[in-house]
């Protein structure tokens, strides 16, 4: 048995099935981690569901802001933007099958056997373990019940950014939902900033990325996020490991075989995809002059 972790898909089905296929995937024995954003933005959001799907008990995933910002689009409540490429999953026949069962999916991951830990964007410095089940049990109750929609339309928008427990109702679904799915940098205090999207190198100070503030989760665990392509999974601490690196924008998929600590990429169809549909639009001279 194996435990494959791999990095935002975001609709790279291709790459997908390439990255398994070289470690030679066998859902019926291993196991396999997705860091979230499964969906969007990738040309193959509907294929990526439709197989996660089909493998049952063999993933663990957790949702990202993408997936989350998918199921606002279905239920109506926010626009579906050409770049992310959902149509064709909207559109689908088994679209109410997928979504429904997307909408079940948790926000954090964690396996007290291996010690891991996973959250889309990352664990915020302001929780301590305990605080970060409750609050991502918080946020997935609602996301399965019936009520789903009301806080979905609430879930929009960058406050509150600190937390205290004190926190109720949509305010603190909305922070929650922040921390776990699009968190990157933190102020000193670990309050969140939801605006910058720098490198870390070129933050503005004293923002710091998250998992750089001196947080309350114990070192004894690993933590694994995604989100976040531009660091291209470098510049974390030993025991936080980024996955995403960008195989939507032309950069590469990672997996991290977790018994062996060994990382096998596959590079991103995109540059090819982009080639073959410029040598559509324009054909070779001698194909347009009539002879
Ligand atoms: N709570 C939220 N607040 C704002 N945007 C959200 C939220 N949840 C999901 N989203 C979605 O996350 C996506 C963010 O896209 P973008 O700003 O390009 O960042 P990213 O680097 O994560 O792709 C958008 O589709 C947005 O609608």
């Amino acid at each position: 048995m194996s435990t494959y972790l791999i990095g935002d898909i975001h609709g790279c089905y291709d790459e997908l099935r390439a990255l398994l296929a070289q470690v030679d995937f066998d859902p019926q024995q291993d196991e396999l981690w997705l860091t979230g954003d499964l969906v969007a933005r990738g040309p193959a959001s509907l294929d990526v569901l439709r197989y996660v799907k089909s493998l049952g008990d063999s993933v663990r995933l957790v949702l990202g802001n993408h997936d989350l910002h998918l199921l606002a689009v279905y239920a109506g409540i926010s626009r579906n933007k050409p770049k992310d490429r959902l149509t064709p999953l909207l559109e689908a026949d088994d679209a109410d099958e997928l979504i429904n069962w997307l909408r079940r999916q948790p926000l954090l991951q964690v396996d007290e056997e291996k010690k891991l830990l996973m959250a889309h964007a990352g664990i915020t410095p302001q929780w301590d373990l305990e605080t970060a089940k409750m609050c991502a049990r918080e946020v997935e109750a609602v996301l399965s019940s019936d009520s789903y929609p009301l806080f979905l339309d609430a879930m929009y928008g960058d406050m509150p950014n600190n937390w205290t427990p004190e926190l109720s109702g949509l305010a603190r679904l909305r922070f929650s939902t922040n921390a776990l799915t699009r968190m990157r940098f933190c102020f000193p205090n670990g309050q969140l900033d939801m605006i910058c999207k720098e490198a870390p190198d070129s933050a503005p100070p004293p923002l710091k990325p998250w998992f750089n503030v001196p947080g309350k989760i114990s070192s004894d665990y690993t933590q694994i996020f995604g989100h976040w392509a531009s660091l291209e999974g470098k510049g974390t601490p030993e025991h936080v490991i980024g996955l995403d690196t960008g195989c939507c924008w032309g950069g590469t998929l990672t997996l991290l075989h977790w018994e062996t600590q060994q990382y096998f990429v596959q590079a991103s169809n995109r540059e090819q995809a982009m080639a073959e549909s410029v040598a559509a639009l324009h054909p070779p001279v001698n194909d347009v002059i009539p002879e």
